[in-house]
């Protein structure tokens, strides 16, 4: 289990990844700390597999800095054994039977826990001898977070697991995944389009657009800091300057905006609600996206 001193999961200092002219990730800088369920949210091309790829090792940065688990990505083979990787689209190979791939993991990972392993094909219903070609993609999915899990790794990543799931199978393997990570004592990072999941799920979230982090932290602490704040018109130009404005539309005489601050002194004729993950998440993304209404002000963060 982690203790509060052990090193982040992940810690990016100015990371930076270009392919030839193109930057997929610019002068990032992340702090998450162990423990957590991590949601990775962004647009198509925002950077998300590129900074899994990079925690993965896979790929290296062009710039900047990162350490997973407090050492440089795949290290080392014992640092490999602490991290474990499902890809997009969750890839098995098609002519091994189920049973093959948990003898395959076996073979190759130290820590293999291959009653865990036995245990969960059981539990979500593999037949042992189907060959992985025939399974479903929401029964692949499943092997792949098996095989993934039964490293017993400290670390899951996973690249949009659940795309291709109908929402039943995406229902199953979540709260796998879920049940994994509390079993194993681990950290999970997930990328996902899907907001309801990140919601059921995570309790960390990364927002990535435009090969920026827009903003990251605990899901409980960024719920509390923003807030969504309905004004005459004009009058929200009476903000304490260190409130920051993630996004602000005008309907008729009101305007409307999502800010981020700890602590807002509101005027009486000023409705403050708490925002949802989603709000918050399509906030950010629309500002990214260059909508006009964002202000960001020296809010010190
Ligand atoms: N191997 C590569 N060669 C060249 N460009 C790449 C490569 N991989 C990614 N890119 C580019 O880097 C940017 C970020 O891509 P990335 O796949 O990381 O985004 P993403 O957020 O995972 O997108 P999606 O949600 O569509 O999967 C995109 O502009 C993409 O075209």
């Amino acid at each position: 289990m982690p203790h509060d001193d052990s090193p982040p999961v992940l810690r990016a200092e100015g990371l930076t990844k270009r392919y030839g002219s193109r930057t997929a990730l610019t002068d990032c800088h992340l702090n998450v700390p162990r423990g957590r369920v991590i949601g990775l949210v962004g647009p198509n091309g925002a950077g998300k597999s590129t900074l899994l790829n990079l925690a993965c090792g896979l790929t290296a940065p062009t710039a900047g800095r990162l350490r997973v688990l407090g050492a440089p990505p795949a290290a080392d083979a014992a640092h490999l054994a602490r991290v474990g990787f499902v890809a997009q689209d969750t890839p098995v190979y098609a002519g091994f039977t189920v049973a093959e791939h948990l003898r395959m993991g076996a073979k190759l990972n130290p820590s293999w826990d291959q009653s865990l392993a036995e245990r969960r094909i059981a539990q979500v219903g593999l037949n042992p001898a189907q060959k992985a070609g025939g399974l479903s993609g929401g029964q692949r999915a499943q092997l792949a977070l098996t095989v993934a899990a039964a490293k017993r790794p400290e670390l899951l990543i996973f690249d949009e697991p659940a795309a291709a799931l109908d929402p039943l199978a995406r229902n199953g393997f979540l709260q796998n995944l879920m049940e994994f990570v509390s079993e194993l004592g681990a950290s999970a990072i997930l990328s996902s389009h899907l907001l309801s999941d990140v919601e059921l799920v995570c309790d960390y979230l990364i927002v990535l657009c435009d090969a920026r982090v827009q903003v990251a932290g605990d899901v409980a602490d960024l719920l509390a800091d923003h807030h969504r704040v309905v004004a005459p018109r004009g009058e929200l130009d009476l903000l304490h300057p260190r409130v920051e404005v993630v996004g602000m539309e005008h309907t008729g005489r009101y305007s409307r905006a999502v800010v981020r601050a700890e602590r807002l002194l509101p005027e009486p004729s000023w409705t403050v609600e708490p925002v949802r993950l989603e709000e918050l998440v399509l906030t950010y993304m629309t500002r990214a996206a260059g909508a006009p209404g964002g202000r960001l002000v020296g809010a010190g963060r």
